[in-house]
């Protein structure tokens, strides 16, 4: 049931967000200006969540902070890292995992420069595997927020799952909260080791839908099918199988079976799919992008089905939901 009012979060979301809306006020600084920051951005501001002149935006590339500014008039270009910093109440770091170092090496050469930080500014990282501990090695700050997006918050449809250093005041975690709701649904975790399996799920997911979207339009055109014709069947078929599966509330497999009528071709097509190992393909997917994201972190990384450790070596019973 929770599961349930949680998904359902999504749907209602565009009810919800007007009534939670108010400004942030507290101003956001934004290292990295790619395309989930811009997406962030974009549905922060269009929400109401933060008004244009609170936010700033500190790249590398002038080009890409020039687009920023474009996008969304009324945002402010930092001169610099130094000032972004001295300015922002909440820092939102979204470089690529492989420019990590190049981002964070400046960083801890401004905060030693500069002091540490104020005490109560937030980092909120949306890098992958990156975990809290290294950033508070790096910055020497106390508040710092891991967050794991995907690309459909570009259309407000995201979910991001997040973590906390423990002492974050609840206050910081409610603007937070906010911040993501902007742009799809969000989920707060308490354990940090949830992100590594969030970005395995949710993060990276989209590419694996995109790529089934792509098997299935592909085989239309196969059969025949111009192409924008199979693209439309494709596109409606995924939108509204997770409308259904969200509102009739239905455990996904009685969904399946009503569907699969003897002799007919469902049946024959998931007859396929299994002779394919089509489930363990997926699993085996996830639990590589799972691995992947350890691996980033400089985690041990040696876990999953056929491995050392069939499951990581933390899951206790606690963190199992034997209701699922
Ligand atoms: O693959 C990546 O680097 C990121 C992490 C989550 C989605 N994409």
């Amino acid at each position: 049931m929770a599961r349930q009012a949680g998904i359902g979060m999504v749907l209602c979301r565009s009810f919800s967000i007007s009534a939670a809306a108010g400004n942030l006020c507290d101003k956001i600084g934004f290292i990295g200006a790619g395309n989930m920051a811009k997406a962030i951005m974009g549905g922060m501001i269009r929400n109401g969540v933060q008004r244009a002149h609170n936010v700033m935006v500190y790249d590398v590339s002038t080009d890409q902070m020039d687009a920023c500014c474009k996008a969304f008039p009324g945002i402010r270009k930092a001169e610099s890292l130094h000032n972004l910093l001295m300015d922002a109440d909440i820092v939102l770091l979204g470089v690529k995992p492989q420019n990590v170092e190049a981002v964070l090496k400046p960083l801890k050469a401004e905060v030693e420069k500069m002091g540490p930080l104020r005490t109560d500014t937030v980092l909120a990282s949306i890098i992958a595997g990156v975990p809290l501990h290294a950033f508070q090695k790096y910055t020497g700050m106390e508040n710092i927020v891991r967050a794991m997006p995907n690309t459909p918050v570009t259309v407000e449809q995201g979910c991001t799952v997040w973590c906390s250093t423990r002492d974050l005041p609840k206050e910081k975690k409610e603007l937070i909260s906010k911040l993501f709701s902007a742009i799809g649904d969000e989920i707060y975790m308490e354990d940090e080791r949830f992100l590594d399996m969030a970005t395995a799920i949710s993060g990276s997911g989209p590419a694996y839908v995109f790529l089934t979207m792509e098997a299935m339009i592909d085989s239309g055109v196969h059969m025949g099918f111009p192409r924008h014709i199979a693209e439309r069947l494709v596109m409606n078929t995924l939108l509204g199988t997770c409308l259904y599966a969200i509102q009739s509330g239905e455990h996904v497999s009685k969904l399946r079976n009503d569907i699969t009528s003897p002799g007919g071709t469902t049946a024959s097509a998931i007859y396929n799919l299994e002779k394919g190992g089509f489930r363990t393909t997926v699993s085996d997917a996830v639990w590589a992008a799972y691995r992947r994201s350890l691996e980033l972190g400089g985690m041990d990384s040696n876990v999953g089905p056929g491995r050392n450790n069939t499951l990581p070596t933390f899951w206790q019973k606690d963190m199992r939901d034997d209701t699922a």
